[in-house]
């Protein structure tokens, strides 16, 4: 009898043995369906000798159902899952389910129905068909989707198939994607840019494991000489990866890589529709997707061929992933590189000092780009010292930034604002009795947002109309916003220049590709005047008559205490100064901050990244922090505060005697109430050479915990509340 041993898809248990039914084959990575109880599960075959489970006699072992109709994850793919969750001390099939698309698209290809507008227009209509026929203008989707996308019923919808307002369309799932050219566009390249160029294209030709840091400043043309890598790999016939850190990028990059190719790329993300989702899992797997762009989850899918991976805007820390299976994108792309023996390319304007680390120690090897690209120069910076150009009573604008605005205005030139703070205002209190008003479920700060007329938590999404009167001591039009968010500063620019067309970026406002694009064109048609905007604008974004950068609270970032807070906040200072003056006329920032004296802010002023990395390296190194040292969090939550509390301290109370390795806490975590949930947070300070997975595995894994209580792991963590 032959025995196959399956990684199933249900973390409590793990791994089951199964008999492999009479005119079946499986090998180890393939995808199967098997019993479970009454029901079935997916699992996927794995090497016997590589998994353990209980030992359990042929004779009791029931058969599979069936394999699906997919090729087998490979090897260097299973190895890839194995290390992740190892690594990051997470469930095997959490981290294997990544390298799944849905399970239709295991079903196989075919076709697949979906729906869309006949253009039929009836005089009288319900009022939710009425706004079905408005929302799903254009729009082709399953019915599921558009019910979502149009807010009405799958049964509303359903109707108007029968009525004829809807009609079925049959989508193949298999049709290849147009092919990219390589020479569609090829680009005269810099001779800075031509040499990175030709390493890249080599170790391509090479198809060896290379981990490269492409270090160019902003405006450096980073894209272009990563794409002569790309080209290299569609000739070769190798399959690309592109991460970015969020989807708002996308747009601009589709835009970019048609330009250069004649296509648009492959995407993979949250957003796309399930047969977009099929297509792309299954073009993946097949070899027909030559290159795909995606956020973090597509660099765990089935490549057939897998040739290059570009992590751009590497130091992002979006790249993190904070729940579900904690892991470090970037970190993980090399590690995946490394197993399927391709090149890797991190490229940003603003390293994360640990890939300096890296390259400084030889492991990556760093391609330089010192000067932008066309001759453009870098911006000037220069501080406003918010003590001494205070803005005016209510305002957030020096006058100094104001000037400047409108000398730009004056000018025909764009300026961008840039508050890392969504919403009206953070923190509203009562002017009467000084209620604040804060989410019930979390440890935060309700934020205004004007624009919807609404209260809004910030952590889990609680929301309520903004009250005409304080609930606590009953006054009316009492409530007093505190602090400015980028609604605010959006209003500010409306009273100092009414007549600049204003643009608001935010991820309330950039919530659709077709918003995203529609502000790149405007803002590159010269249609917006004065762009506020939170992170979203920092990076990316090309728009060559933008002359005049404002920082409104370069000391945001730096409360708090984080570990990273000046490597944060020195990275998206610079990033959103390298906004300015990337065309032919020069650029100038305007830092507005209260500490002008922060090493931080000090290095940005003087331009000198070396003295502002070197000074951070140092304190790293003296706190033992990453990448000297390294960091486990570990997170322990519960509804209950006290069932929370004590299985933290049982955790605390077994802590390991290492001398290697330093646990602080358990303490109430910053965020100490977060959806309900009560926290508490023990960390880990570890040298290198512990063994840090083994540890907290043999420390963590023993222990029993109420059911209500949810431990997790934190491996190499980024937030620290
Ligand atoms: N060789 C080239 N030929 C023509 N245009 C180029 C070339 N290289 C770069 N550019 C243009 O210069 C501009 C800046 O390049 P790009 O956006 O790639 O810079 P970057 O290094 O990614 O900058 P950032 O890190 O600030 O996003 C873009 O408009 C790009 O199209
Ligand atoms: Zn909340």
């Amino acid at each position: 009898m032959k025995r196959v041993r399956l990684l199933v898809f249900n973390a409590a248990l793990g791994v089951l043995d199964y008999r492999v039914p009479e005119g079946s084959e499986v090998e180890p990575g393939s995808i199967v369906i098997a019993p479970l109880g009454p029901r079935q599960v997916l699992g996927i075959a794995w090497e016997p000798e590589r998994l353990s489970t209980g030992e359990v006699p042929d004779s009791k072992l029931r058969p599979f159902l069936e394999v699906l109709p997919v090729p087998p994850l490979d090897a260097k793919l299973r190895r890839l899952i194995e290390w992740t969750a190892d690594y990051y001390c997470a469930p095997l099939s959490s981290v294997a389910r990544m390298a799944l698309g849905s399970m239709a698209a295991l079903r196989g290809g075919g076709t697949t129905t979906e729906y869309r507008l006949t253009g039929e227009e009836p005089a009288r209509l319900t009022p939710q068909r009425a706004a079905a026929l408005d929302a799903l203008q254009g729009e082709q989707a399953s019915i599921r989707e558009l019910a979502e996308l149009a807010s009405v019923s799958e049964g509303v919808l359903r109707g108007m198939v029968g009525a004829g307002l809807l009609e079925a369309v049959s989508v193949d799932l298999d049709r290849p994607y147009p092919p990219a050219d390589p020479d569609f566009a090829v680009p005269d390249l810099s001779d800075d840019q031509r040499r990175a160029a030709d390493t890249f294209v080599e170790a391509v030709r090479e198809g060896k494991f290379a981990p490269f840091l492409l270090d160019g400043v902003t405006g450096s043309g980073k894209t272009e000489t990563y794409f002569e890598a790309v080209a290299e790999a569609i000739t070769l016939g190798k399959q690309v990866l592109v991460l970015l850190p969020e989807i708002a990028l996308t747009e601009n990059f589709l835009r970019r890589f048609e330009q250069r190719f004649g296509v648009p790329p492959v995407q993979w993300h949250s957003s796309l529709k399930s047969s977009e989702r099929r297509r792309a899992w299954r073009a993946i797997v097949s070899g027909n997707a030559q290159v795909v762009v995606g956020a973090r989850s597509a660099l765990f899918l089935p490549y057939a061929r897998f040739g290059l991976v570009i992590v751009d805007e590497a130091h992002e820390i979006s790249f993190k992933q904070d729940d579900g299976v904690r892991y470090n994108a970037r970190d993980v792309a090399v590690i995946r590189a490394r197993f399927e023996q391709a090149p890797v390319i991190l490229a940003s304007a603003t390293p994360a000092l640990e890939s300096m680390q890296l390259a400084e120690a030889g492991v990556y090897r760093k391609i330089d780009l010192p000067a932008r690209f066309g001759g453009a120069q870098l911006p000037a910076i220069d501080i406003v010292d918010l003590r001494k150009e205070v803005p005016e009573r209510g305002r957030w604008l020096a006058p100094r930034l104001v000037d400047q605005m409108k000398a730009r205005l004056a000018r025909g030139e764009q300026s961008l604002l840039f508050l890392n703070r969504r919403g009206y205002a953070p923190l509203t209190l009562c002017r009467n009795c000084g209620h604040r008003f804060q989410c019930p479920h979390c440890t935060a700060w309700l934020v205004e947002h004007r624009f919807s007329q609404r209260l809004a938590c910030h952590h889990c999404g609680y929301e309520v109309p903004v009250p005409n009167t304080c609930p606590e001591c009953g006054t009316g039009d009492c409530l007093v916003a505190c602090g400015p968010g980028v609604e605010r500063i959006a209003d500010e620019v409306a009273e100092i220049l009414p007549e600049a067309r204003t643009a608001l970026i935010t991820s309330d406002t950039m919530n659709s590709p077709e918003a995203i694009a529609e502000f790149v064109a405007k803002a590159e048609g010269r249609a917006i005047d004065v762009i506020v905007g939170t992170q979203l604008v920092t990076k990316g974004y090309h728009f060559p008559e933008l002359t005049l950068v404002g920082v409104v609270d370069a000391d945001l970032g730096l409360e708090g205490g984080d570990l990273r807070a000046a490597e944060r906040t020195y990275q998206q200072v610079a990033q959103v100064a390298g906004r300015a003056g990337r065309g032919e006329k020069p650029g100038e920032v305007l830092i507005q901050t209260r500490h002008p004296e922060a090493p931080v802010i000090a290095a940005l002023a003087a331009g000198d990244r070396d003295a502002f990395y070197d000074a951070e390296t140092e304190a790293r190194r003296d706190a033992g922090a990453p990448p000297f040292g390294r960091w486990a969090a570990i997170i322990v939550s519960s509804e209950d505060m006290a069932e929370a509390r004590d299985a933290a301290r049982a955790i605390g109370g077994t802590a390991p005697d290492n001398p290697d390795m330093l646990v602080l806490g358990p303490a109430p975590a910053p965020l100490a109430l977060l959806r309900g949930r009560h926290r508490f947070r023990l960390l880990i300070n570890a040298r290198r050479s512990a063994e840090l997975q083994k540890v907290l595995r043999q420390w963590l894994d023993p222990l029993q915990f109420p059911r209500g209580v949810r431990v997790h792991i934190d491996v190499d963590p980024y937030s620290f509340v």
